[in-house]
Formats: structure tokens, sequence, C-alpha cells
């Protein structure tokens, strides 16, 4: 069947909100329709080349960011630590690895949440779950839940302005090498990780040392002094995502404009559905998360459907098994796609799979469950022989208290100090430092 950027409306779609007032939604819809695009055909398939070098296992892939972008928090302080800890987790990769890392943030964009359930009760009163900033607010009221088209809108200027502030950073010199052992450590001092990532930087700046020597500066190698950082989001509002899909006018492709990078989630993955239907249409890079029940030959039909061409760096496969799980499944499943040719990024997501609820009613994440994900993770494709290629992390620059455990031990008790996701929990600064150095381990 011919694709358009509205074919998904004929298919069955899931976790879409409902707007009582249907009129202005579509008012708003028709605005961002006339609104610039956010990024451009060329930089996406820029991302699809990093990406397919990961697939080959010449490079390793960082995905991270917030599990929901939130109006509250907004702020260039909060933009620039998320970049800090995207930043310093890929050095401390690329150091390790020998490869280049390539970064894509979940950020500037990244508003919608699927749930579980429709309905959030409380006290007997039932009103609709909270679906990201895009949609409703998290206060349980009625007004607060009820859908909202107008925050589509304001998503939309957010992303604008957070993308804008980020390409300014990364190519204004925040990205520098030469800047790496100079960067405020505050939200690391008095812990080990602190004195091991000085060590790092120490090493690298004797590095830029010699080479300066040698005549090479960021003047004379701007690539020193700048980085490409990457969009993403998962794509589930449909309807926005349209509002943003825009024809190259070079190539006469279709792309999402909305950000470098899509991915479907776990609930939305149907084979049948709207998700897979608008996303087999598009020619960014997209991502595809593979939850514990996914089957081999389902997985197949899906590689099928998305990558048709089998190209390399346009499919990326996030694994969210849980850490006792992966080793069990995800055998089969890379067995099965390396014995059929297909060349696709294996990337792990170890922290939708170790959601649990704290005795005192936090839901949260252990660190020692997302580590063990991850080292299992590698641990299942070296052994079939695959290019363990990425990691996909719910992660902040903020000194939030959401994570149990890492070297600072956060307690079920320190939860409430300072929880302020709006839906997961996010690692934070210490914690993400940590676990670089821990799959620094596993790359090495
Ligand atoms: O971030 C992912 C999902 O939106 C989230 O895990 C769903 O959470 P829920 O099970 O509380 O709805
Ligand atoms: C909803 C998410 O993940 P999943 O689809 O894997 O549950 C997410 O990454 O925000």
């Amino acid at each position: 069947m011919d694709w358009t950027p509205n074919s998904w409306q004929q298919f069955p779609i899931l976790q879409q909100p409902q707007y009582p007032d249907a009129q202005t939604h579509a008012e708003v819809l028709k605005q961002i329709t006339q609104q610039p695009p956010l990024v451009f055909a060329k930089e996406s398939e820029r991302l699809k080349q990093q990406l397919a070098d990961v697939a080959m296992g010449k490079a390793f892939l960082l995905q991270g960011g917030d599990c929901a972008e939130s109006f509250r928090d907004f702020s260039a302080n909060q933009i620039r630590d998320t970049l800090k800890v995207i930043l310093q987790m890929a050095i401390v990769l690329t150091y390790a690895g020998r490869k280049p890392v390539v970064k894509v943030g979940r950020i500037a964009g990244q508003f919608a949440k699927p749930r579980s359930s429709d309905i959030e009760t409380r006290e007997g009163l039932s009103l609709d779950s909270y679906r990201g900033d895009i949609v409703n607010a998290t206060d349980f009221t009625e007004a607060a839940r009820t859908p909202d088209p107008e925050r589509l809108l304001k998503a939309y200027h957010q992303s604008t302005a957070t993308l804008n502030l980020l390409r300014s950073m990364v190519q204004g010199g925040m990205a520098d090498l030469h800047q790496v052992s100079r960067w405020n450590l505050d939200f690391v001092q008095g812990n080990e990780q602190c004195a091991r990532y000085q060590e790092l930087a120490r090493q690298i700046q004797d590095t830029l040392d010699f080479m300066e020597v040698c005549g090479v500066t960021s003047e004379t190698h701007p690539a020193l002094s700048r980085t490409d950082l990457y969009t993403s989001h998962e794509a589930l509002l449909l309807d926005y995502e349209q509002a943003l899909t825009r024809q190259d006018s070079f190539s006469g492709q279709w792309y999402n404009c909305a950000a470098h990078m899509l991915w479907i989630g776990e609930r939305t993955r149907q084979l049948d559905g709207a998700h897979i239907e608008y996303m087999r249409g598009i020619h960014n890079p997209i991502g595809v998360k593979i939850g514990p029940n996914m089957q081999a030959d389902e997985l197949m039909t899906l590689i099928d459907r998305l990558n048709p061409e089998n190209e390399a760096g346009r499919l990326t496969l996030i694994t969210r098994m849980g850490a006792d799980t992966i080793g069990d499944k995800l055998p089969g499943l890379a067995r099965r796609v390396a014995s059929e040719g297909r060349a696709v990024v294996w990337s792990s997501d170890p922290m939708h799979g170790n959601t649990v609820t704290s005795g005192n009613g936090f839901k949260t994440r252990s660190f020692d469950a997302i580590l063990k994900e991850i080292q299992n993770f590698f641990k299942v494709l070296k052994a079939e022989g695959q290019h363990p290629g990425g990691v996909h992390l719910e992660m902040t620059g903020a000194h939030v208290t959401e994570c149990l455990g890492g070297s600072y031990h956060v307690s079920e008790a320190d939860l409430e100090n300072c929880y302020r996701s709006q839906c997961d929990p996010r690692l934070n600064a210490q914690q993400v430092l940590e676990l670089a150095f821990n799959v620094a381990d596993c790359l090495r």
C-alpha cells in the first residue's frame, strides 16, 4: 500500500489522548503544520551514516536524556546540565572504547508518555492518566488531566528553544575537549568517581598537550572543539508527528523534521498498527523497543516492514527486557537477526524492564539491576558474534534521587529528598558517570 504522511490514520492506533475540544485540536495542528521544521533531512541522513558505523561495530551509540521533558523544569541550566552529563559519559566511553560515540539526546521533543493504564484512581476518584506535558498536567484534578491541545504548540516552541541552545553549546565551545578537565565537577566531588574522572581528564589533557606541540589545535582541527548532538523522542502522538513531517526538496523523500531520530515504544509496535505504518514511510533513522515477549518471527516481520532495503543505520533495536530476563530472551533473537543477515544496531535500554515500586511507594529502579542488564546485553551479543552497539538511558544532570543505589547509596528513604520525575525514575549525574565507567569496562 502507498505511504503518505497520513496513511497511518487508516490503521488501529493506541495510546492517543482524546481531546474534548476537537476544533481547537484541529486548529493547533494546522498551526504546527505551518511552523518551521526543527531539523533538516541532511542532518538525519548524517546520523544514519554514523549509525551505520555503529551497526558495523565501528562506533558506539549513547542515547539518553529525560524520561519526559517538562514545562516546569525548562531552563537553560537544566539543558546545560543534561548536555554536560551526556558529553561526560561520551568522553569516558570514547576513551575506553577507542571508537567514536554517536550522541543522541532524548531531548527537544521527548514529551509524550505511553501509559499502562488510561485511568488513574485515587481515593475513589478516577481521572485520565498523565500522558506528558504535551498532553495534560500532573495535578490530580479533572481540569489538569483533561487533554489540552494548546500544549502541543507549547511543546513545539519549547523544543525549538531547547534545540537552539543545544546547537549553540555543542558548536560554540562547550564540547571542546580542552575544557574537559576544567568542567565544574561539583556533582562528583567527594565521590570515588571524581578521582577516576579527573585521572581520565588528565590523560586526555596530556594527549592534547602533545598534539598541540605537533601543531594539532582546536583552530587547526575544529573537530576538537565541536561535536554533533542529535535529538530523538518517542513518536507517540502521530497527529503531532504528521504535522512536522516534511518532504525533502532535494530527494523528494519524507522526513520527520521534529527530531533526527524517532523510536516506537514497546506499547505501540503492533505489526498492523498505526505507529508502524507511520514510521515505515519516514526516512529518518528509527528505533523500536524490544521487550521480553518479542518472538523471533515477529521481530523479522517488524524488521522487514521498517527496513525492507536492509539499510545499515536505519534501524536500531532497543532491548528492554529486564536484568534477569535478557539472558534467556535475547540470544534467540540475536541469532535469528544475524543468520538472516540483517544490518541493525543493537542498543540496551536497561531502564524500562527494571522498574519497581519501593517499600515507601516510589516508582524506582536499582542501579545494580540497570548495570546488570547492560552487562548481560554485552555478554549475550558478544557470545552471538554481534556488536553490542549502544545504550539508551533515562538520565538527568540534576541532583535527583529517583534511582536506588550507586556509590552514593541512594536508599529507599532518600527517594523522597529529590524525586522530581513526572513519570519514570532517572539516573542522576553521579549514577550516570559511575555507569559510564562500568560500560567502559564492558567496551574494553
Ligand atoms: O516511560 C515509559 C512509560 O511511559 C512508563 O514506564 C509507563 O509507566 P506506567 O506503567 O506507570 O504507566
Ligand atoms: C516508554 C518508554 O519506553 P518503553 O516503550 O520501552 O516502555 C520510553 O523510553 O520512554
